[in-house]
């Protein structure tokens, strides 16, 4: 498919990671490959194309430097970004393009803008090109997502509680910055400068775990071999989107035993429901250790719909996960037998398909501290036969989802939806 297209390379990173660093980097790097440049930038002026064309020999008034301004490619100017790139391939006179994604951009859904053109069966370009009345993409192919991670920032990073705004949107922190790293071919490890050694190991550890399947590769000012990130031909859609660590731990679960620099995994069960109020109280103070976690839970009193958790760094969020197979009408129970022959196995005479699944990623973990203190957060045998509706509950209400919505929180990897933030008042 992708030889005779012209590939794609997607820089993304946190504000001031080393992007257009990296940029300017690899285009004094390119040599004979003609590289077109696409840079996005949120504010009306376009700084960093600006800081791209001095730096370079690369210009706009040759059209091989793009400029998407005021907006962001992973949201509202999706459109703007094919149609950009588009306009580039036609041009022809490109051997790559390297496209700079503004700090807050979420990878994956520039990369499914990018990919819609290809056989992607359940994104449904067709509903999407009639949409937007966009054409598919024929002449290029995304290549390779680079995420840019500023060693020197990563810890602080994690642990703040900071929020960014995304034209509207609030967005995490530590939060975007994960799904950056769980998503992507390549991860750049910059300004390796500024950290010593041990603090590199230990993050490189960490990064591992998060997304196992990316090249780390250490960087000082962006320099990178150019053929590291673009003609890499590494990406793959399904493969990077199923890539992320907490989605393989869920899969396949194993309690890390062998831990590098004291980073570990585990996945925490549960076939009773968790207490509302004590499983709230337990997220309000989330233990610092747990750099990740994500996976569905059983909230007491909510009997029809499962919950998503969210936890990067400092940022914990609950989202709707679909509904319980469990409380769906006889008939459409057996058709999600037949679509899930393995849900048998798990059922439960009495509770059917509900239950906790969550993975913990982090460092220095006390494996057994937390399973205690999760566990502490369940119904006790008590409680199991009282009236589940009486307890205290400041989870948010979702809307019940249509019946036949249900949840697969394993293999869904919901990086782009909202979720809400469960700092709830009490
Ligand atoms: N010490 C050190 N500084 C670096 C390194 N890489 C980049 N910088 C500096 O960090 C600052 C931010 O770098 P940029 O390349 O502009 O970062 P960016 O990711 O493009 O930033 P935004 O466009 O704001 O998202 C600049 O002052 C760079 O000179 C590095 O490896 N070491």
């Amino acid at each position: 498919m992708s030889e005779e297209t012209t590939p794609v390379t997607v820089l993304s990173g946190m504000l001031g990671a080393g992007k257009t660093t990296t940029l300017n980097h690899i285009l004094a790097q390119s040599g004979d490959r003609e590289l077109a440049v696409l840079v996005n930038d949120m504010g009306k002026v376009n700084v960093d194309a600006d800081l791209v064309a001095e730096s370079s020999d690369i210009s706009d008034e040759e059209e091989e430097l793009v400029e998407l301004d005021d907006g962001c490619i992973c949201c509202e100017l999706r459109g703007d970004l094919l149609e950009a790139v588009d306009r580039l391939t036609e041009a022809g006179e490109f051997d790559a393009i390297v496209v700079e994604s503004t700090g807050v951009a979420e990878p994956l859904p520039v990369a499914q803008t990018l990919t819609m053109g290809f056989d992607q069966s359940d994104l449904d370009p067709t509903e999407f090109y009639e949409e937007t009345g966009i054409e598919p993409l024929s002449g290029c192919h995304l290549d390779t997502t680079v995420t840019v991670v500023d060693a020197h920032q990563f810890h602080e990073a994690m642990q703040s509680d900071e929020v960014l705004d995304d034209d509207g949107t609030e967005k995490h922190l530590g939060d975007l910055l994960v799904e950056q790293v769980e998503f992507c071919d390549v991860l750049l490890l910059n300004k390796c400068d500024l950290v010593d050694e041990a603090t590199l190991e230990e993050i490189e550890a960490t990064l591992e775990v998060l997304q196992p399947r990316a090249e780390i590769l250490r960087t000082t000012h962006g320099r990178v071999d150019v053929d590291d990130i673009v003609e890499t031909e590494r990406f793959d859609f399904e493969e990077a989107r199923a890539s992320a660590g907490w989605m393989q731990e869920l899969q396949q679960p194993h309690e890390s035993a062998e831990e590098e620099h004291g980073v570990t995994s585990f996945v925490f069960e549960a076939d009773r429901p968790f207490h509302p109020e004590r499983f709230a109280e337990l997220l309000d103070s989330f233990p610092d250790e747990v750099v990740r976690s994500k996976g569905h839970f059983w909230l007491a009193g909510r009997e029809d719909n499962a919950i998503m958790l969210h936890v990067a760094g400092q940022s914990v969020r609950v989202a709707p996960a679909g509904r319980w197979v469990a409380s769906l009408p006889a008939e459409e129970q057996e058709a999600q037998f037949e679509a899930h022959p393995g849900l048998e196995d798990e059922w439960d005479d009495q509770w059917g398909d509900r239950g906790t699944r969550l993975v913990l990623i982090g460092v220095e973990m006390d494996h057994e501290a937390l399973r205690t203190y999760l566990e502490h957060s369940l119904l006790t045998d008590e409680e199991m036969a009282a009236d589940w509706d009486a307890f205290e509950d400041r989870f948010p209400t979702f809307e019940a989802p249509e019946t036949g919505e249900a949840t697969d929180a394993d293999e869904s990897d919901e990086t782009t939806d909202g979720g809400e933030e469960i700092g709830i008042a009490d």
